[in-house]
């Protein structure tokens, strides 16, 4: 058993996915009282049964990635519901980011709708209305989910008077955003899943809550019908189908639910219902398609499309802090002078972790452990006021230099900070390394594009991303010289713009330059761990003229020899020579008996007396 700080033991992957690879573990029977506070009143025993998502390294040693994860622990410690999984501790432990969750018995919602077909219409309404509550529930506190998909809902049995029922509960909650970093220069996968991602983000436009209310529309179609209404060969093709077409009604689908889905897949963000009112409407919708609906249940199912009423003002996704209180504006990403980055030191990652750990002598690798507040678990605990008890790092509202000694919200100084004071008027020692990061990155995206032919979410130098619409149509209006031109200089795509901070539209376009290459969901599981990665250095790519014709012709030369010496392409030929030889040999002899037949007609006409001199 391997342990993870100095609380944990990891005992076997439960699976993996795109950021990471989820554990079941335990809580150390020997856990210090002392060192993790007072563990049992907040849910935490010794012995217990967690699961914890180590994060994948090239994830841990971004900088960007790193800084995220200690901002936004608060946020993930408070996110309290009966329908989220919850998140009990973060751990930074030298190159290691891990999240110690509840552990869930049970299948994820993909798993589950694999090995048992469709939802019924009112099951599948009550589920997604369960998740809808936990939407609402984090959009009220500011945090949007942004990766919502099957895979994210774990279903937790549950006895009931009944028998066992099923319940949902919503995971990875903050890590699409956490894994959104600048700097990762992760080539093979993106951050998201092209099947359940808005039009906004796949266009690059702002995101709000109103993304995680598609993709619970996205969801209710699938869970109802077995498959997401968007489909298409790559991760491209289905992007476009996000920004351009509208699923049919499938011809079980209930009207009512297939007014809910129709408006929770609005293209405009501004048009689809509040989570609140998704939950609301799924409920009434439920209530009235059910055999035993009563006239005004029916009545009211009807009429659901008045429920579906889009927040006044939604939350928006990623171009805000969800650490601090709402309408202030973040730092976007990377580190701002007032960043709460004090634990960092300047030496590079691998001795920030190290300091990071360092924050607590006795337990040296745990941050933030067990102190989300003992809260009502149907709760959601508000978001801001007083300081928030779980911080060791100040938030980072208003802070000055004076942030760098640990100065937060309300907060004492933070004792534990390590950064020393000369560095406190000074430029945070991480700004260069986040430059470095985000520069690698750029190169890293240029060697990307030479995989298309037209980057479609490149934005011109001098201006923000132009959607994705605009681009293509410039792409098809380009004469064909040009474009041919474009495909014979893969390296020199014009420069992509990135503007200091981030936009919130380069997630999206990171997304879909990495779509291409993304392997299929599923397959990923079986992915060996990349090999470890201490320096980033930029990819290039190299063409050598005339290497896919050789390569073609080697292939076709060990399927030919592989062919012939394991078919049975071998026997049948020598069948079918023996065949022919067969009937040459009957030809010759039918052909060698007329000719004997002839010779000898024609010797008996001459024995015949006066037949040749008649003839003559
Ligand atoms: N808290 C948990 N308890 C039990 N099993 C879990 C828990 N969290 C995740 N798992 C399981 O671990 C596996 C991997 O989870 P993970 O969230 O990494 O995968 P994913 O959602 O497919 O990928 P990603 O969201 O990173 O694209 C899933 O099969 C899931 O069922």
């Amino acid at each position: 058993m391997r342990p993870v700080g100095s609380k944990y033991l990891l005992e076997e992957p439960l699976g993996r996915g795109a950021t990471g690879t989820v554990w079941r573990a335990r809580v150390r029977e020997d856990l210090d009282a002392r060192a993790s506070g007072d563990g049992h009143t907040l849910g935490v025993i010794p012995g217990a049964a967690v699961a914890i998502k180590v994060l994948k390294e090239e994830l841990a040693t971004d900088p960007d990635v790193v800084m995220r994860f200690l901002r936004e622990r608060a946020v993930l410690l408070r996110l309290v519901h009966p329908n989220v999984v919850r998140v009990r501790d973060l751990v930074v432990e030298g190159e290691l980011l891990a999240l110690v969750m509840d552990l869930v018995d049970g299948p994820d919602l993909h798993r589950y709708l694999r090995a048992n077909g469709p939802l019924s219409p009112v099951a599948g309404a009550l589920l997604m209305a369960q998740i809808a509550d936990a939407l609402a529930a984090s959009h009220a506190d500011g945090v949007v989910h942004r990766d919502l998909k099957p895979a994210n809902v774990l279903l937790a049995s549950v006895d009931g008077p009944d028998g066992g029922t099923m319940h949902p509960l919503l995971t990875d909650f903050g890590i699409a955003r956490l894994a959104d970093s600048p700097g990762i220069t992760r080539t093979a996968e993106f951050v998201g899943t092209p099947a359940y991602v808005a039009p906004e983000t796949a266009e690059g436009r702002p995101q709000t809550a109103a993304v995680d209310v598609y993709g619970a529309g996205i969801m209710l179609y699938e869970l109802l019908t077995g498959q997401p209404p968007f489909q298409g060969d790559g991760a491209l093709q289905i992007l476009q189908a996000h920004l351009s077409q509208r699923p049919e009604r499938p011809r079980t689908m209930p009207e009512p639910l297939w007014t809910v889905i129709e408006r929770c897949l609005e293209k405009d963000p501004a048009r689809r219902p509040s989570a609140v009112a998704l939950a609301t409407a799924l409920r009434t919708v439920a209530a009235g398609i059910g055999v035993h609906a009563s006239v005004a249940e029916i009545e009211a199912a009807n009429a659901v499309a008045m429920l579906l009423t889009p927040p006044p003002q939604p939350t928006p996704a990623g171009s805000e802090d969800p650490t601090l209180p709402r309408g202030v504006p973040s730092s976007a990403d990377g580190w701002s002078p007032s960043a709460p980055t004090e634990v960092l030191p300047q030496g590079g990652y691998g001795q920030a972790a190290g300091a990071a750990s360092a924050m607590n002598a006795a337990n040296a690798a745990t941050l933030a452990g067990f102190a989300a507040p003992a809260a009502d678990p149907t709760q959601v605990l508000p978001a801001h006021g007083a300081g928030d008890p779980t911080a060791l790092l100040p938030q980072s509202q208003g802070m000055g230099p004076a942030g760098h000694q640990g100065r937060g919200l309300g907060q004492p100084a933070d004792p534990t900070a390590v950064l020393p004071q000369g560095q406190l008027d000074g430029p945070h020692p991480w700004e260069s390394q986040l430059r470095a990061a985000r520069s690698r990155n750029e190169q890293t995206q240029l060697g990307q594009l030479g995989e298309f032919e037209v980057d479609p979410f490149a934005a011109p130098p001098q201006v923000a991303p132009a959607p994705y619409r605009q681009q293509q149509a410039r792409a098809q209006a380009q004469p064909p010289q040009a474009a041919q031109a474009q495909r014979g200089r893969p390296q020199v795509a014009p420069p992509v713009y990135r503007p200091e901070p981030e936009p919130a539209p380069q997630p999206a376009r990171r997304m879909a330059e990495r779509a291409p290459e993304r392997a299929p969901e599923r397959e990923r599981e079986r992915e060996p761990e990349p090999a470890p990665r201490r320096e980033r250095a930029p990819r290039r790519r190299h063409h050598i003229p005339g290497s896919g014709c050789l390569k073609f012709l080697l292939v076709l030369i060990v399927a030919g020899f592989l062919i012939w010496e394991f078919s049975p392409l071998h026997g049948w030929i020598d069948h079918i020579v023996a065949t022919v030889e067969g009937w040459w040999h009957q030809v010759s002899n039918w052909f060698q008996q007329i000719t004997n037949t002839a010779n000898k007609v024609k010797h008996t006409v001459n024995q015949i007396p006066g037949a040749g001199s008649n003839g003559g």
